[in-house]
């Protein structure tokens, strides 16, 4: 069979989902289990040493909810049980019951069938809490004892009490020992879980803290690099003009002076906060140095740039910083400098900063164009 073809058979019939796809792979696993037991207690009766009744009943009945299981996986109708999707708890549950009902049915070799009961806690390795491994544990020894009691009591020639000592002994041994086992590895597993999303966080805090300026959350000025190569990019595409405005918080050394430093920090959040939400689709905005800014403005003249400074200058103005210290303002200075198609990026921030500088000389709080 190619591989496509198989593709598509496995896709029909475990599903497209990862999760469910697992989910449904164990259910298999179990119904061949059960189907293989069927066919084992079957050779029992042909070998004379099963009732054939029980044992119909019993082949019938384990296969009949085993493919209820799978229904209700491929189905999705699991997905409702969210704390146990998998349908261990519930799987684990008929496995017990189904190996005690085995046991009475099977005749002389039910010894082997205790195997069963320890391969449904082996299953729990994938879904269980410790906890609920401990629990299962405890169902199937219980389970057994009340079956093999029962047995001892009422028919002692099929269930001789001292062949049933026995067996109830190896489960009490075994069943805790695969039940502590399942337990520590489902604790390894559910730790190497949490480990995972850490990681995923760390990693997802890196990517950030490569591209972002962690103070004000803007582009640093690594990632406005980037972003201004893409632009020129376009640019050569377009060929329309990029508006390059650096922007300089004026006495900002006073502000940190006089208010604090975290005063001066709260106030570069502020400003970027301001200067962000009068930025349009596709503008660009950086902390370029300490108090410095640059802001990218794509396919925007000079003319264009400046009304658009302006309107931010009017918003920073209209933002209190009462909260940070009575009576502060805030102002900026603005260089503006515009890139065509055959202007170096270099040349053209360093035109705007000495626009800027020249609004610093000429008192302050307004806007140059180079
Ligand atoms: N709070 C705070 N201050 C910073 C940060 N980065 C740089 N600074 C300060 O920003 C100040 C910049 O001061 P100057 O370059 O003298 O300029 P200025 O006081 O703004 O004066 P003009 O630019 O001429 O208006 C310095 O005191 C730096 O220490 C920061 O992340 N947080």
């Amino acid at each position: 069979m190619n591989r496509a073809v198989f593709t598509s058979w496995a896709d029909a019939l475990l599903g497209t989902d990862r999760n469910q796809r697992v989910r449904m792979t164990q259910a298999l696993v179990a119904s061949g289990i059960y189907a293989a037991l069927s066919v084992i207690v079957g050779l029992g009766v042909l070998l004379g040493l099963v009732e054939p009744r029980p044992a119909a009943a019993l082949a019938v009945t384990v296969l009949g909810v085993s493919a209820v299981f799978l229904a209700l996986i491929r189905s999705g109708a699991n997905l409702r049980f969210a704390s146990d999707p998998a349908l261990t708890q519930a799987q684990g549950f008929f496995c017990v019951l189904a190996a005690c009902a085995c046991y009475v049915v099977a005749g002389p070799f039910r010894g082997a069938i205790l195997m069963t009961v320890m391969i449904g806690q082996v299953f729990g390795i994938f879904a269980l809490t410790p906890r609920q491994a401990r629990r299962m544990a405890t169902l199937g020894v219980t389970a057994l004892g009340i079956t093999m009691t029962a047995g001892a009591f009422w028919d002692p020639v099929r269930f001789p009490p001292r062949i049933e000592l026995l067996n109830f002994l190896l489960i009490v041994l075994m069943l805790p020992i695969i039940g502590w086992l399942t337990g520590t590895l489902s604790a390894i597993r559910n730790k190497l879980r949490q480990q995972k999303v850490q990681l995923e966080n760390a990693l997802q805090q890196n990517r950030l803290l490569a591209t972002q300026d962690e103070l004000t959350g803007l582009s640093n000025r690594r990632h406005m690099t980037t972003l201004l190569v893409a632009e020129r990019g376009r640019q050569q595409r377009n060929r329309m003009p990029i508006s390059m405005v650096l922007m300089d918080i004026d006495h900002f050394k006073r502000i940190n002076d006089g208010c604090g430093h975290q005063a001066g920090d709260q106030v570069l959040q502020i400003f970027a906060d301001v200067i962000t939400h009068g930025l349009r689709t596709g503008d660009a905005l950086a902390r370029w140095g300490g108090e410095e800014f640059l802001l990218m403005l794509p396919n925007t003249t000079a003319e264009d740039a400046l009304i658009c400074v302006e309107r931010m200058r009017g918003q920073l103005a209209a933002r209190s910083f009462e909260h940070i210290a009575p009576k502060l303002t805030v102002t900026f200075s603005a260089g503006i400098g515009v890139c065509t198609v055959d202007d170096r990026t270099d040349a053209i921030i360093e035109r705007a900063d000495r626009a800027m500088y020249r609004a610093k000389t000429a008192g302050r709080n307004r806007t140059v164009v180079a």
